[in-house]
């Protein structure tokens, strides 16, 4: 087994060292540890799920600075993630009452129970750009519905995912019902190819989404849960003088706040004839992002891409546009010498046939249109289905725009990214497979059994006896 580090991207300095986990054993240990967990009262479960919500609040500080020095993201930033991590436990409670819980009715004059049961053990695949709260997102819903989870954080982010673990230690989870991975992209390859695992939830790239849909073809048995990435699309339309520093501030929060590293952010700025002015504000309000690491002073808007390969990675895809013939707006600069910090970058792209990829980078493309049906075509010309913004218009465009929009999160005079754990959260196109995580997440981590009961023998209303 070889040894492999996680670093500081700004830094270099060596932040988790180890090796590749032993994937069978943690697949038996969480087995062995799952039948006794499922059949522990809900309120033993919830109370340790509060319990572990209580353990993350009192170690705020230090998850978030591990979290900030793994990722490069602003500490403030990596504090907002570890608020969402202790959040996502209250949320998950309702959600799995509302969602997942028991109910009874009458069917036909005949007592009828909805109940659900876990699957039983659950992988987790993390991305690295939130590597606690979306992990937490689905660990938080699989423990609660009485499932054990093997966790493989991302292998760019594994001290974060090692310290949200041992979190749950702390609030004391029952050994073996969360087993940590670490590893690469064959830990993954293994976990998901284990036989003994009853489903594997995701959060990460497109590409690897689709790898997974095509591991579990052959597994109908098994539950597949993938969020994964978007080329999201934001129109701005009919925006008012006065409003157009307020819309830019919209377009730069949803194109470069994590230094384009979210899944939701906008990748294309889709603007009508009279849209120069606000293009024009999205320059001048990119020009005084502060860009750096994650503990400077004064505090960055966006710290670097995640490490050195990401960053040559947009910049190639980047250089691809250049040399198609986008029309540079600002320049993908890399700031500091020996560092992943990118320069927000803009280029208007309208007319070229550009590449429908995510770029996970702080890039935005414009493209002008003449008219919204042709900016609802451009949004919509892609293969993902994430997010999509509308900015300005009145409600009735606005309710032409949702109607039209093939995205999960479809928003009004809000950036495409920052969206609630108390919603749905997912896509269609390539951006999922249709079975959205936050509210829903109860969904996916437990099968619904409909019983009919009675407790007594009556006899059965035949018809056509002899
Ligand atoms: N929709 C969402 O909720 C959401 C949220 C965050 C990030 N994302 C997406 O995640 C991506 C960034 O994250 P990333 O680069 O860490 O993603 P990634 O797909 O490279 O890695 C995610 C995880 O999968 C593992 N993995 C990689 N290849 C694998 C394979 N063939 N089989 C099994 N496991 C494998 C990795 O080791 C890692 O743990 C972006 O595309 C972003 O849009 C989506
Ligand atoms: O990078 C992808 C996630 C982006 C983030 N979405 C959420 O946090 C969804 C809510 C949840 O999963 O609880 C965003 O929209 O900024």
């Amino acid at each position: 087994m070889t040894t492999w580090t996680s670093t500081d991207p700004m830094t270099g300095a060596v932040l988790w060292q180890g090796e590749d986990a032993d994937v069978d054993a943690a697949v038996s240990a969480a087995r062995a540890a799952q039948g006794a967990w499922a059949l522990r009262p809900l309120a033993e479960r919830i109370a340790i799920a509060e319990r572990y919500a209580e353990v993350v609040k009192a170690h705020a500080e230090e998850f978030a600075r591990v979290i900030a020095s793994e990722t490069g993201k602003p500490l403030w930033e990596a504090r907002t993630e570890v608020g969402t991590v202790a959040a996502k436990v209250a949320i998950s409670i309702t959600a799995q009452a509302e969602r997942a819980g028991e109910r009874h009715g009458e069917a036909a004059g005949v007592p009828q129970a909805l109940r659900h049961k876990p699957h039983g053990v659950l992988a987790v695949l993390g991305p690295y750009n939130f590597p606690a709260h979306l992990p937490n997102g689905h660990i938080v819903p699989a423990l609660l519905a009485g499932n054990a989870v093997v966790f493989k954080p991302s292998e760019l982010t594994p001290a974060a995912g090692a310290f949200m673990a041992g979190l749950w230690v702390d609030a004391g989870l029952p050994e073996g019902v969360l087993m940590v991975t670490q590893g690469r992209a064959d830990t993954g390859r293994a976990l998901a190819a284990h036989p003994e695992l009853d489903g594997l939830l995701f959060t990460g790239s497109s590409n690897t989404g689709l790898a997974l849909h095509q591991a579990f073809a052959a597994r109908p048995d098994r539950i597949l849960a993938i969020e994964t990435g978007g080329n999201n699309p934001l129109i701005a339309w009919d925006i008012a003088d006065a409003e157009v520093d307020a819309a830019a501030s919209l377009v730069l929060q949803s194109a470069f706040l994590s230094a384009g590293q979210r899944c939701t952010c906008a990748r294309r700025l889709i603007v009508g004839p009279d849209g120069g002015a606000l293009v024009d504000a999205v320059a001048a309000i990119s020009d005084r992002i502060i860009a750096g690491g994650p503990f400077d002073e004064p505090a960055p808007f966006m710290g670097p891409v995640v490490d050195m390969n990401a960053a040559a990675r947009v910049e190639k895809a980047w250089d691809a546009l250049v040399a198609m013939g986008g029309k540079v707006i600002r320049p993908l600069q890399r700031l500091r010498e020996g560092t992943p910090l990118l320069s927000p970058a803009i280029i208007d792209v309208t007319g070229l046939a550009v590449p429908d990829e995510e770029i996970f980078g702080p890039v935005l493309q414009v493209i002008r249109v003449d008219h919204f049906d042709a900016a609802m075509q451009a949004a919509n010309a892609t293969r993902f289905g994430l997010a999509a913004s509308l900015i300005g218009g009145d409600e009735a465009l606005y309710r032409r725009f949702w109607a039209a929009s093939r995205a999960g999160v479809v928003n009004w005079n809000r950036p495409t990214n920052g969206a609630a754990s108390s919603a749905p959260f997912g896509g269609v196109g390539i951006s999922g497979n249709h079975r959205p995580s936050a509210y829903y997440a109860a969904d996916y981590c437990a099968w619904p059994v409909a019983s009919l009961e009675s407790p007594a023998i009556a006899a059965a209303a035949l018809t056509g006896l002899r």
